[in-house]
């Protein structure tokens, strides 16, 4: 690790200090917890007016830079952030609509496979190229998807020599397009697999492989979900993007972020502490209220998780809630891993009002079915646009809130209406079609395996199938 490098150190503050290369290739922490930056970079008002007029590839480079100093130069974050969005089907990357007087839709969905993973994991895909050639290091992904992480990060991989990638996704609790997108891609270093369970089961799954040492020490294991810092890092810079074509920094800007994870409205949140004024982060959940709970009134407590038309926040225990709450404890680590342990064995966790209070930029809203289809239908009669269903429950959380009026707020639009064409239908009465670059999904040959939603069961599939 360089003099200069920017260093990352573990959530649970009993883990290698890594540099950006190394939190890339290492995804989840030894110690279980989440790797963040020691510090948070910082801008000044002039350096944020200073990106004004920067095109995507440029702005990417400009916010990224300070996370990887000491590794990669703003030049070299350039070429490989034009390497990424070359793919991206809209000039703009991540063009901005505005639907009424307040409100705003950014879309996240021109990239390859229709979601805002594309924006980080087509990043990282060229940052994993770039941290492995010229060695003879090869990475086995493990990776958990409610649909939309599965077909980025394994387009962002497939077919690259020295990386396995092993996705899984809760068995039929997936859109047809999500899981087609997946499980068509026939590339050899790619394997599906369904589990009988929910996203949260194949999550915990995908953790517990980090710390296996029967897994992590054979293979080397990595990580394409939102507990690979990098996969944050790169959903920063859309924030900045929507938040200077509005008039920052001299107008503060609201967002409202469909959620389930928790990691692209951490990016807010991340973006906030980097010196962009944001006056709300609206945390905008489906039936799957955990989040909404917790930092409405403190109860951090799983229930069972509920099949949603919202199949890509059907989640309960939110990786990236994590880095919230170390940052909410002054950056503990002894303290955030108390917290996670208690929280692990009892799948509970109280959050008090005085650290509730430390975290006020964030609001919260659930959406059930019915709220979601009255936006979806708001948005299609009122400003013909068309909007998917996590982007429908973002919207009525935005629209819901009270905002004051001369405050933006920005709706995060994160997949495509194409991706969930039976629940848009139903909400609007459309069917959208799918984009020419998928015309054909539907005649492609899939493969995938279904295995039950047993640890030691899909531990073994991965031992057996992964090439060393
Ligand atoms: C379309 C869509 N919207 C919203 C979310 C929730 O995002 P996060 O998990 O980062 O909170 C997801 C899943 O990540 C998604 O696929
Ligand atoms: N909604 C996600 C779930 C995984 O989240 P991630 O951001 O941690 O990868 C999905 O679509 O797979």
């Amino acid at each position: 690790m360089g003099n200069n490098s920017t260093e990352y150190f573990s959530t649970r503050g009993n883990a290698d200090i890594l540099d950006f290369a190394g939190v890339t290739l290492t995804g989840l922490a030894g110690d279980g917890g989440l790797y963040v930056p020691t510090h948070w970079p910082r801008f000044t008002p002039e350096q944020i007016k200073a990106m004004r007029g920067l095109d995507y590839v440029a702005l990417a480079a400009r916010v990224m830079a300070p996370f990887t100093q000491g590794v990669l130069s703003e030049d070299e974050l350039q070429g490989l952030c034009k390497a990424a969005y070359g793919s991206f089907a809209h000039s703009a990357i991540v063009p901005l609509k505005q639907l009424d007087s307040q409100h705003f839709l950014l879309e996240l969905f021109h990239g390859p496979t229709l979601a805002f993973k594309d924006v980080a994991l087509q990043l990282l895909g060229q940052l994993f190229e770039r941290f492995l050639s010229g060695t003879d290091k090869k990475l086995t992904i493990v990776g958990a998807t409610s649909g939309d992480t599965g077909s980025a990060a394994i387009d962002a991989v497939a077919g690259r020599d020295q990386i396995e990638i092993f996705m899984l996704h809760p068995h039929d609790r997936v859109s047809d397009v999500q899981r087609r997108q997946m499980t068509t891609i026939l590339a050899p270093n790619v394997h599906n697999i369904a589990i009988e369970g929910s996203f949260d089961d194949a999550q915990a799954m995908v953790k517990r492989m980090f710390g296996d040492r029967d897994v992590n020490g054979p293979l080397t294991l990595s990580a394409v979900n939102s507990i690979n810092w990098a996969r944050l890092m790169a959903q920063v810079v859309y924030y900045f993007a929507a938040a200077l074509r509005l008039g920052s920094p001299d107008r503060t800007i609201a967002f409202s972020v469909p959620t389930g994870n928790f990691g692209d409205v951490f990016a807010g949140y991340v973006a906030a502490q980097m010196g962009l004024p944001i006056e709300r982060l609206i945390v905008a959940t489906n039936v799957n209220d955990i989040l909404h709970r917790a930092l409405a009134n403190g109860d951090y407590s799983v229930s069972g998780v509920t099949p949603t038309a919202a199949p890509s926040m059907d989640i309960q225990v939110s990786s990236n809630f994590e880095r919230l709450l170390f940052d909410l404890e002054g950056r503990n680590g002894a303290a955030t891993l108390a917290r996670m342990k208690a929280f692990e064995a009892s799948g509970q966790m109280q959050i008090g009002p005085e650290m509730r209070s430390e975290g006020d930029i964030f609001i919260s809203a659930r959406a059930d079915a019915d709220d979601m289809a009255l936006a979806m239908r708001w948005a299609y009669e009122h400003c013909g646009e068309v909007l998917d269903p996590h982007t429908g429950i973002a919207l009525h959380a935005a629209r819901a809130e009270m905002i004051a009026p001369h405050i933006p707020v920005v709706t995060l639009a994160t997949a495509h209406p194409a991706k969930f064409r039976n629940a848009v239908e139903r909400a609007t009465g459309v069917r959208p079609a799918l984009p020419q670059r998928l015309a054909n999904l539907f005649e492609r040959e899939e493969r995938f395996d279904i295995l039950p939603g047993d640890y030691d069961a899909v531990r073994d599939y991965v031992l057996a199938k992964a090439v060393r």
